[in-house]
């Protein structure tokens, strides 16, 4: 492997092991908080997902949109004021960030990733070029970087950072209306703006060493000859540090997916399928509990991520106070007291292998492996079936009367011809039972 070609780096153990991040968009666009909860990405019309955008942390570009409710209501209940208004507005008075990464890490999460500049072209830190558009120099005046690298790394989890290269709005501030906006019109590709966000992005790995560079929507034309000495620098700085795949094709230690979007990237080696708690990463304060996870379809969207070998990166969208949104904590409370009992059989496991067991069809059935055991994960097992469940395996792959239940109930289990059958009480509940059998 030549110095600048990284096809056949070592991916670090500490990412797949770690199966588990949370994500953090918080910025200006957290003061109007406002989307309409349209649907997930890839379930919604592309032809009207811009006008009627769920990410509230697409708020400028939405209220740009003629005709769209965002319109309205940034010119009804904001007075069309100039976005960056919202930048002053945004005070973070209640900010602690010690109180977020201690719920981030009881969920269990290993690692955080924080947005440092967002589409919106505002910097979460005193980013070079940006004169008073970051948030040391107006609204919460604070390196929010710095203070949430501080306590991420002081309870022993990995900090990434979020950097928006593709879009910068302060750029390039045509509205993207469509899709194909995406690729040209909207985003700024001229060498100015490629040096601009290159030396940013230099800055953050030499402030804040990352162990995640989380690039989104690609990077400028004029600026791709860079990346190689970036990421050489990059690596060179944090050895085990880890780049995501959305630098325009430039290179990749991980695939990503986005809530239903490129999923296709989900069969890689290494991928992390990202997505909100709700609808949207940004706050938005037009969800309702009908929009968000709840902790078991929280836990059951992890189980299946680290099922089939990827890691999951659940988004939070704070409020611009600086607190964490009750029904978001809600649910990553939901996630911890799981965890509390099951991490065992999510962090540093592997797919149980292919063909090894199905997990199509009812009832909900997901597995893992470590070394020694198979954990097979139930869930939502038909009242019929609640304390009886049939898993079908591959003959001789597991033995039965190792049969253990991570919350201590008692099980019993059998070999049948398709596979195990398992005995126990109350297997069908919303959140995962978890068994564990020693592999033969
Ligand atoms: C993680 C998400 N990525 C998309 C681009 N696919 C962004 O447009 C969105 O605002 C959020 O940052």
């Amino acid at each position: 492997m030549g110095d600048l070609d990284f096809r056949g780096r070592q991916m670090p153990a500490w990412f797949p092991d770690a199966k588990f991040g949370v994500f953090v968009h918080w910025g200006a666009y957290s003061v109007p908080a406002w989307a309409e909860p349209t649907g997930e990405l890839g379930a919604v019309d592309p032809e009207v997902w811009f006008a009627h955008n769920p990410y509230a942390e697409w708020y400028w570009n939405t209220s740009q949109i003629e005709g769209s409710p965002a319109h309205e209501h940034h010119r009804t209940v904001h007075g069309g004021l100039p976005y960056d208004t919202f930048l002053d507005a945004w005070k973070a008075e209640l900010f602690d960030p010690a109180e977020w990464i201690d719920v981030f890490a009881r969920a269990g999460a290993r690692y955080v990733v924080v947005t440092t500049k967002h589409h919106d072209g505002i910097a979460l830190w005193d980013a070079p070029g940006t004169g008073t558009r970051n948030t040391v120099r107006r609204g919460p005046h604070r390196d929010l970087v710095a203070d949430l690298a501080a306590a991420v790394r002081a309870r022993g989890l990995r900090f990434g950072v979020y950097y928006s290269g593709g879009l910068d709005w302060h750029a390039g501030r045509r509205a993207v209306i469509r899709h194909e906006d995406l690729i040209d019109e909207c985003r700024p590709h001229d060498a100015a703006y490629a040096a601009y966000a290159l030396r940013q992005v230099r800055d953050l790995i030499d402030r804040y060493r990352p162990d995640v560079l989380w690039n989104d929507i690609g990077w400028p034309d004029a600026g791709m000859a860079d990346l190689p000495d970036l990421f050489a620098h990059y690596y060179a700085t944090v050895p085990d540090g880890v780049v995501n795949d959305r630098w325009d094709g430039a290179h990749a230690d991980y695939l990503t997916s986005e809530y239903q979007a490129n999923r296709q990237n989900e069969t890689a080696a290494h991928w992390e399928q990202c997505r909100g708690i709700g609808l949207s990463f940004g706050y938005n304060r037009n969800e309702g509990p009908e929009h968000l996870l709840d902790p078991a379809g929280a836990v059951r969207q992890l189980v299946d991520v680290a099922s089939r070998g990827g890691n999951l990166l659940l988004n939070v969208g704070p409020k611009a106070d600086g607190t964490l949104p009750g029904e978001q904590r809600t649910v990553l409370e939901g996630i911890a007291s799981w965890m509390a009992g099951h991490g065992g059989a999510v962090y540093a496991t592997r797919p149980l292998g292919p063909g090894a067991a199905p997990s199509d069809g009812a009832p909900w059935i997901r597995w893992t492996r470590d070394d020694r055991h198979a954990f097979a994960f139930l869930a939502d097992v038909p009242d019929s079936a609640r304390d009886q469940v049939v898993l079908k395996t591959r003959p001789g792959l597991l033995d039965p009367a190792t049969a253990v239940r991570l919350d201590d109930l008692p099980v019993r289990a059998d070999a049948v011809p398709d596979g195990i059958l398992a005995t126990s009480v109350a297997l069908g509940t919303p959140l995962p039972t978890v068994l564990r059998f020693a592999l033969l």
